[in-house]
């Protein structure tokens, strides 16, 4: 392998067991919607003909990914691609079509209504764009009301909505009544509440779309530090690419209910699998995502290689000095394998956001 042929992971190889596994599920909506999925032939018309064909939408398309424990999974997509009605269909808030969901090993889709109730109460929490707050009910109450329908008793249900205001920053306002804060403030609240029964998945439906510019960069911050603290698997929807880039481990880019593309901020960057992504991906800033592995060639005879060693998984953006600095190619090494070289030509290249087209 030359150090350009990049080697990028299968999904989920090397990981532990999934939290939750996706497989070949549908969601069609219309007139006879479960023979679709069956029938090959339909199956192979883009969405538009199979409107036109049978009067359904496939909203969901044959989908399918794992999500690692503690891994923050984007899905991604515009309107209409499918996102809500994708993340839904985990806890069959919409009931899949065809297909597989296992959480934790367990077939959701052949659970019963007791089981999926306790599921969602348990197991899933969801914040949604629109909060859903209980307008009549302080701070406090709304992070707690989760915890009082599942019969959790009141000084323990004050307890834990007092932990998580503390870890969502919401101090101070545990009196206050929705309409009195912001809606960055009440955001917070719906993360609370989210957080209070201490789910092992928190689903996030766009719930940063409706804030402005600014509160909205300050809650990824939060996401980001709140994944630090408390280390849960989330599944976070966005139609944003920066957002997608800021908070995914991994990232699944969907495209009229399908799948166009799963992978690191990087390797979509990096090797984005059609255009559709490579015109998505196109203004990211480039050395902010891409890391040395993506970068580095091989040495030639004339490379002096007494340079600094940094890993390939340095983001470009963080080697710059050292690379610059440096009077020999930085050496790209892991295990004490030298993996190949950086120096100020590759490292300009991608500054100057000139490499993808040389
Ligand atoms: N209940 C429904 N009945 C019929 N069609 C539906 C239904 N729900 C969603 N759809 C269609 O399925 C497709 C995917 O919708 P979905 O809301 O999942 O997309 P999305 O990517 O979440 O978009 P947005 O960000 O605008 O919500 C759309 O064409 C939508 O019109």
């Amino acid at each position: 392998m030359t150090a350009q042929e990049v080697e990028v992971d299968p999904v989920g190889a090397g990981q532990p067991d999934p939290v939750i596994s996706v497989r070949d599920v549908w969601k069609v909506f219309g007139p006879k919607a479960s023979e679709v999925p069956k029938s090959p032939e339909l199956c192979a018309l883009s969405r538009r003909e199979l409107m036109d064909r049978t009067g359904c939408t496939a909203a969901v398309r044959d989908v399918g990914f794992d999500v690692a424990p503690g891994e923050v999974f984007v899905v991604m997509g515009l309107s209409g691609s499918g996102k809500s009605t994708l993340v839904r269909c985990l806890t069959r808030l919409v009931e899949p079509t065809s297909g597989q969901v296992l959480f934790e090993g367990e077939d959701i889709l052949a659970a019963d209504e007791k089981r999926l109730r306790d599921l969602r109460r348990n197991k899933f929490s969801m914040v949604f764009q629109h909060f859903g707050l209980l307008p009549h009910r302080r701070v406090l109450d709304n992070i707690s009301y989760g915890l009082e329908i599942r019969g959790v008793g009141k000084a323990e249900r004050a307890k834990r909505a007092m932990e998580v205001v503390d870890l969502v920053g919401l101090s101070g306002y545990e009196k206050s009544y929705p309409d009195q804060l912001s809606g960055g403030m009440q955001q917070r609240v719906g993360l609370a509440r989210a957080l209070a029964g201490d789910p092992d998945v928190l689903l996030f439906d766009e719930p940063f779309s409706a804030l402005d510019p600014l509160i909205r960069r300050d809650m990824q911050n939060e996401v980001v530090r709140l994944h630090r603290e408390v280390g849960k698997t989330m599944l976070f929807i966005t139609h944003d690419l920066s957002e997608a880039l800021k908070l995914g481990d991994r990232i699944l880019i969907m495209r009229d209910g399908k799948v166009v593309q799963v992978g690191t901020g990087d390797e979509l960057v990096g090797a984005p699998v059609d255009d559709y992504v490579r015109d998505f991906v196109r203004d990211v800033p480039r050395a902010n995502v891409l890391t040395l592995k993506w970068i580095m060639r091989d040495p030639r005879p004339d490379d002096v290689l007494d340079g600094p060693e940094l890993g390939p998984d340095v983001v470009v953006r963080d080697a710059t000095r050292a690379v610059l600095a440096a009077a020999a190619p930085v050496k790209v090494v892991r295990d004490g394998e030298l993996l190949g070289i950086v120096g100020d030509e590759e490292i300009l290249a991608v500054v100057a956001g000139q490499e993808a087209d040389a």
